[in-house]
């Protein structure tokens, strides 16, 4: 059965997710966007052919409803789409630290309700969701909502409660490794290479260890054992690492962002 999906909000994610449901095949008439900024609707419009329309008739026409606008504007989504969406429908928010129970209370009675998080990776189709299901979704219903993210990466089905860990790790976590890659080029060139190369180095480095992670089945810290020499380079670095607090930095790091997501969830 064709599936009609509702994306409201198209900014980096909601672009993100429309372009990872268009290349898994998904009919281009089988999608309606909403955008608050015109220009930027006449952008997504333009570059994929999409219908752009307002969140409630959007909402209205929909089987799956996406929600991709800031945590801060979810409320006066949801307020538009309330009189509109189908019993039956499913509305799967993407918005990081909204929680379910804040969403169904928006929503008439049988409307299933999914919370998610997801990554910028999508974009590549490497993408990680967290997905979430609220009270009364059926396995069926979960099952066409991780179908329809697996189009951007995999999926993993975790409570309600460890969403804040997983914006932590996998929402967030991109821009952890952007942040080394950052270091790593900067460090490249405060040893002599030119911006090109060090950018290069660091790049295929980046990708080739994601690689090695994911399809050596060895754990990260076998494989950082097996380049480090005994008293050579990398141990030179990594014992720096260590004394100036770099790894316990990074783990203080994702307790704010577990933080942050729990803070903008609000009280319980
Ligand atoms: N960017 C990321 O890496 C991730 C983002 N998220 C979540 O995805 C959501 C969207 O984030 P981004 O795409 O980065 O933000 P963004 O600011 O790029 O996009 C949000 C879009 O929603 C539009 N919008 C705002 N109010 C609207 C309304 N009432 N009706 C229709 N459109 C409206 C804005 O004009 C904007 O284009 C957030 O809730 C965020 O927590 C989650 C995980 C990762
Ligand atoms: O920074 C944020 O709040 C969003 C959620 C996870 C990644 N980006």
């Amino acid at each position: 059965m064709t599936q009609r999906i509702a994306i409201l909000g198209a900014g980096v994610m909601g672009e993100t997710l429309l372009s990872a449901i268009l290349s898994s095949g998904h009919p281009v008439s089988d999608i309606v966007i909403s955008e608050k900024r015109d220009e930027r609707a006449a952008e997504l419009r333009d570059r994929h052919g999409v219908e752009v329309t307002g969140n409630a008739e959007a909402a209205a026409g929909a089987d799956v409803v996406l929600i991709v606008v800031k945590p801060q504007d979810v409320g006066a989504v949801l307020a538009e789409i309330a009189g509109s969406v189908r019993p039956g429908a499913t509305v799967v928010s993407l918005a990081a630290g909204i929680r379910i129970d804040t969403i169904a209370s928006a929503l008439p009675d049988g409307v299933a309700v999914v919370r998610a998080m997801p990554n910028t990776p999508a974009l590549v189709g490497e993408g990680m969701f967290g997905i979430s299901p609220g009270p009364g979704v059926t396995d069926e219903q979960l099952a066409a909502v991780g179908t329809l993210l697996e189009s951007g990466g995999r999926v993993v089905v975790v409570d309600e409660s460890r969403q804040d860990a997983v914006t932590a790790v996998s929402g967030s976590g991109p821009a952890y490794v952007f942040y080394l890659a950052e270091a790593m080029i900067a460090g490249g060139i405060a040893q002599g290479l030119d911006e090109d190369t060090a950018r290069e180095l660091t790049t295929q480095t980046l990708v080739g260890a994601a690689k090695l992670l994911a399809e050596s089945g060895d754990t990260a810290e076998e494989l950082r054992r097996r380049v480090t020499s005994p008293n050579g380079t990398t141990h030179a670095a990594i014992t720096t690492f260590d004394t100036d607090g770099v790894r316990d930095g990074l783990v203080a790091g994702m307790a704010a962002a577990a933080a942050r997501s729990a803070e903008l969830s609000g009280p319980a």
